[in-house]
């Protein structure tokens, strides 16, 4: 029989002797009775030395489950699933999955925590009597359910202090990473300034993305941290916040590492289109409704941002500027008014100050194509915690794409692969593309031919193009080398001029020095 169980059958005995004591105390003298009731409580915690804790499904005359009901059905469900000999199925709405598992009623499981068992119960309890009127209170009135905590009282702080924060931090967190995420975006031309959402269903994972797996470590490790990292953000009276900046040519997976992210931390993504947002007023706004638990996405954002932090026009707004001017300086300044005056500044001051004032968990993310185009004040330390660059598809990466694609660890055609892949720049997108067979009779062996004679033409195209750019460069070079002879040329000819115009000069001064000569011996002035 479960050990908690047996404690409550015990604890049922002594109750029944305590009621009994407690009729027969009346007759006892007073002096004897508060010495007696000392002594009864010491032997009553000797014989039986636990404590029960109980958390009721429903508090007060509450519509809605307790939170920390629910936190604990989730833990032991999550936690308790192979001990226990009776489980129930939900069918949770919001869940990932069809179908999650919890305790079922009156079963009983252990836990461990720091090296202390502790035993919890499910219990229902059966009203004998349907009160008339309750049912609006409680949804079965005659139906309680509660879950009973027993533990030894030695252990009383450990348990409220620690064990029930960790059952209750872990419950939340296993229900964050069940249940169906979201993806918010502010783009939608008839919703402006205001999210709407899918559900975000994205594949992607660390183990599907193709990188230096030492990097891709690193990476894991450092949200891992963050993750936990509320008790040491508080600590140093931080926001719990991290920014990371991603940034590679098109196609080398900054889309696909955000899914990975948000897949691993069980986070809601926020996709903010800050071309759509007119002011900073409705960027606050916009980002006062993100919840926790959540990654802001800001792709591109050297296209949404120009360098002086100034939002930047887009095509389309310029042709259509074009057409508004048309109506005169009054209506273009009127259409001035109504256009986005989102900063950097304002991005960078409500991201620093909205998040530091309420709530936390929140990751945010900048993808860049062009990253030496950014502004420094929003890649410092500080606003951007870390820099990934993602690139050209590599040996290690390929690797990663191969047991993908191909179930495929390792082939004859690998260090073929692995020298032409150091040799040329191909994108993990492109060299994914070429691994997924175009047909079901295309097996494993020609999918990797196919990738082979891929970055052989992608080889020959760069030498192609090396070679074009280096005769350009050449010619580029001699130019400039016949523009500096002409330049040297034309000098010499000037100096040749100027020293013809001095040699003149010279031969006019010494002819006025004679004439002067002339002037003095004779008295008369001789001129040209
Ligand atoms: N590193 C990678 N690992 C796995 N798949 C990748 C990787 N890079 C690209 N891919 C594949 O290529 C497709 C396009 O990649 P993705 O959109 O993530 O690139 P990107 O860097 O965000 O491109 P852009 O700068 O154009 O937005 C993805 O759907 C994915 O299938």
């Amino acid at each position: 029989m479960f050990l908690g169980e047996k404690w409550s059958q015990t604890s049922t005995v002594i109750t029944s002797f305590m009621f009994i004591y407690t009729v027969i105390r009346q007759f006892i003298p007073n002096e004897l009775r508060s010495y007696l009731s000392k002594y009864t409580r010491k032997i009553f915690s000797l014989v039986y030395p636990y404590i029960h804790i109980t958390f009721d499904e429903y508090s007060g005359d509450s519509f809605n489950r307790s939170q920390l009901y629910v936190a604990i059905e989730t833990y032991l469900g999550a936690n308790s699933t192979t001990q226990a000999k009776r489980l129930k199925a939900h069918d949770i709405k919001s869940s990932k999955t069809p179908l999650t598992l919890g305790l079922d009623d009156n079963t009983e499981v252990t836990d461990e925590f720091q090296g202390v068992k502790l035993f919890w119960a499910s219990r229902k309890l059966k009203e004998a009597t349907n009160t008339p009127g309750r049912y609006w209170s409680y949804p079965n009135s005659d139906e309680k359910r509660h879950y009973r905590l027993t533990f030894h009282r030695r252990h009383l702080d450990l348990i409220t202090t620690s064990y029930l924060n960790h059952v209750v931090e872990e419950g939340k967190g296993i229900a964050v990473m069940n249940r169906k995420r979201k993806l918010y975006t502010n783009g939608a031309a008839e919703r402006r300034n205001r999210w709407v959402h899918i559900e975000f269903e994205h594949p992607a994972s660390f183990n599907t993305l193709a990188m230096d797996p030492k990097r891709k470590q690193e990476i894991i490790e450092g949200l891992l941290k963050f993750k936990k990292g509320k008790e040491y953000y508080a600590k140093v009276g931080k926001a719990w916040k991290r920014g990371y900046l991603l940034y590679g040519p098109p196609g080398t997976g900054k889309s696909t590492m955000i899914a990975a992210m948000a897949n691993f931390l069980g986070y809601d993504i926020y996709d903010l289109e800050l071309t759509s947002v007119t002011d900073n007023s409705d960027l606050r706004k916009l980002l006062i409704d993100i919840s926790n638990k959540s990654i802001v996405v800001i792709e591109d954002i050297d296209c949404s941002l120009d360098l002086t932090g100034q939002r930047k026009t887009s095509e389309k707004e310029k042709d259509e500027d074009g057409e508004k001017n048309k109506g005169g300086p009054k209506k273009k300044a009127k259409e001035e008014d109504k256009k986005s005056k989102v900063t950097l500044s304002g991005l960078l001051n409500f991201i620093d100050g909205i998040w530091s004032a309420c709530g936390g968990e929140r990751l945010i993310v900048f993808t860049t194509n062009y990253v030496d185009k950014l502004d420094p004040a929003l890649t410092r330390r500080g606003r951007m915690d870390e820099h990934i660059e993602l690139s050209y598809c590599r040996f290690e990466a390929f690797k990663v794409l191969a047991k993908n694609y191909l179930d495929v660890e390792s082939h004859d055609l690998f260090s073929k692969i692995e020298r032409l892949l150091g040799e040329t720049d191909m994108t993990p997108a492109d060299v994914a593309e070429n691994l997924m067979p175009k047909s079901d009779t295309e097996d494993k062996d020609e999918c990797l031919k196919s990738l082979v004679e891929a970055l052989e033409s992608a080889k020959k195209l760069d030498a192609v193009r090396k070679k074009a750019e280096e005769e350009a460069k050449l010619k580029a070079d001699q130019e400039e080398e016949e523009e500096e002879k002409l330049k040297n040329a034309k000098k010499k000819n000037w100096r040749k001029r100027l020293k013809g115009i001095l040699l003149i000069k010279k031969e006019v001064k010494s002819s006025g020095a004679l004439k002067k000569t002339l002037k003095g011996s004779n008295g008369s002035v001789i001129t040209n």
